[in-house]
């Protein structure tokens, strides 16, 4: 076949490949010179560590981590990652070198996604006063934001969204404008709730103890830790009353159970920083350019600050007078991040997050529906979800239904 018979566009993706690979290629040479950057598995030509990544990726950074030490590096495509799992190596990153380690890389589904970077968890530090638009997000977005994009970790491929990520993102972007839009109408429509009805289940302790997998799990609420639960909530609140915002501060072990609830299964398990200069870290070189993960799973999960780690037990965060808070300042505690960067909703989150606990738990009886049974395993999108969805069926227990409406 002569050269001058293929397809232009086929020459020119021909080209770009060659072009990326031999990139690629220089590149590894080069931070192979690099001898003192940490230790890590050595992965795949090109494409590096890229085929074993897992979608339990928390899991796996712990388990690399059990092999390699508390800070190690994966090479992803043309990409440097470097995972940090230890509270004093942590203390470096958000700590000492807290500035350097003030931005965050953007892959280009959260580029659209954020209406070109308007979104204040992503823009870069300097950009950061100019923000003018936050978006509620919805679970497509966040699966899409991580999604694994050829160019994020070849960028010499820009511009040509082989995978299709880019135009994805347009059209959640399209579908979410119009998702807020409808559910403003339908709200300016229809302001009252439809009334609740009480189909008659069971005691609420009971249904509760129905969410335990087994009599001896201990990853999950037991009996005494249930018992506890709602004899707070009945003594504070009291079946005649709905949760109001002055008994929080007085539900001490709901607000445990909750810490305990981000220690084991932190939101975001993952902290992703990029150095804006070449820094030291743990005695290694972190090159600027490479991506810093922060493994908040594995930090909360340490049996060496934490007894039983692997164990649910609200108790641990009871009588602390205060030592345990969400503010990131104890580098063994951080479902919220630390440093400059730590998470910009913790009063909102806090507030929030207590209240409709509490009030989900004190107004309803919940059951698992019939023959289900409850998983507690993980899995890692953009944020930690529940493997198996947890589908639970609610039932008014108050006494008053006036209290409902
Ligand atoms: C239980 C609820 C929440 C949890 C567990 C949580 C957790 C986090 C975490 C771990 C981070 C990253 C911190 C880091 O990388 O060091 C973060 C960032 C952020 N969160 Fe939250 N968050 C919650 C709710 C909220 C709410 C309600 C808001 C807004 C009203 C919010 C706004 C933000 C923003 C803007 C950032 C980015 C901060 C920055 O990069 O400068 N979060 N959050």
């Amino acid at each position: 076949m002569n050269l001058l018979d293929v397809h232009p566009a086929l020459l020119i993706s021909a080209l770009i490949l060659t072009l990326s690979i031999l990139c690629s290629i220089i590149k590894l040479i080069k931070s192979s010179s690099n001898t003192n950057t940490p230790p890590g598995p050595r992965g795949f030509p090109i494409v590096g560590y890229l085929p074993f990544l897992r979608r339990d990726l928390h899991h796996l950074l712990t388990e690399l981590s059990h092999q390699y030490g508390p800070i190690f590096k994966l090479r992803l495509g043309d990409k440097l990652w470097i995972v940090i799992n230890s509270p004093s190596l942590l203390k470096e990153v958000r700590r000492d070198h807290d500035i350097i380690f003030a931005n965050q890389d953007i892959t280009v589904a959260a580029r659209i996604i954020t209406y070109g970077l308007n979104d204040i968890a992503w823009s870069p530090e300097e950009a950061r006063q100019d923000f003018s638009r936050h978006i509620a997000a919805v679970v497509e977005i966040l699966d899409l934001l991580i999604k694994p994009n050829i160019y994020d970790f070849f960028p010499v491929l820009a511009g040509f969204d082989i995978q299709g990520v880019a135009k994805e993102a347009t059209t959640l972007l399209q579908r979410v404008d119009e998702i807020i839009e409808d559910t403003i109408h339908e709200w300016m429509k229809n302001p009252h709730d439809k009334p609740l009805t009480n189909d008659g289940r069971t005691d609420f302790m009971q249904i509760l103890v129905d969410l335990m997998q087994e009599e001896d799990n201990k990853a999950s609420l037991g009996k005494i830790q249930i018992k506890a639960l709602i004899v707070e909530l009945n003594e504070v609140v009291g079946l005649n009353n709905i949760v109001e915002e002055f008994h929080i501060p007085k539900l001490d072990y709901l607000d445990a159970v909750l810490k305990e609830t981000l220690r084991m299964h932190p939101v975001l398990p993952l902290s992703p920083r990029n150095p804006s200069q070449s820094c030291t870290v743990g005695g290694y070189t972190i090159p600027k350019g490479s991506t810093v993960l922060v493994n908040i799973w594995s930090v909360q999960m340490d049996p060496l600050a934490w007894d039983n780690p692997s164990e649910f037990r609200p108790e641990r965060f009871l009588g602390n007078n205060g030592k345990w808070d969400f503010s990131g300042n104890d580098l063994n505690y951080i479902p919220f991040g630390s440093g400059r960067r730590a998470c910009a909703g913790i009063p909102l989150a806090e507030r929030m997050v207590r209240y409709i606990l509490a009030s989900f738990l004190h107004s309803y009886e919940w059951r698992l529906p019939d023959e289900e049974k409850l998983d507690m395993s993980d899995k890692l999108l953009t944020t930690l979800r529940k493997r198996i969805p947890l589908i639970v069926v609610p039932a008014p227990r108050l006494s008053r239904s006036d209290l409902y409406e």
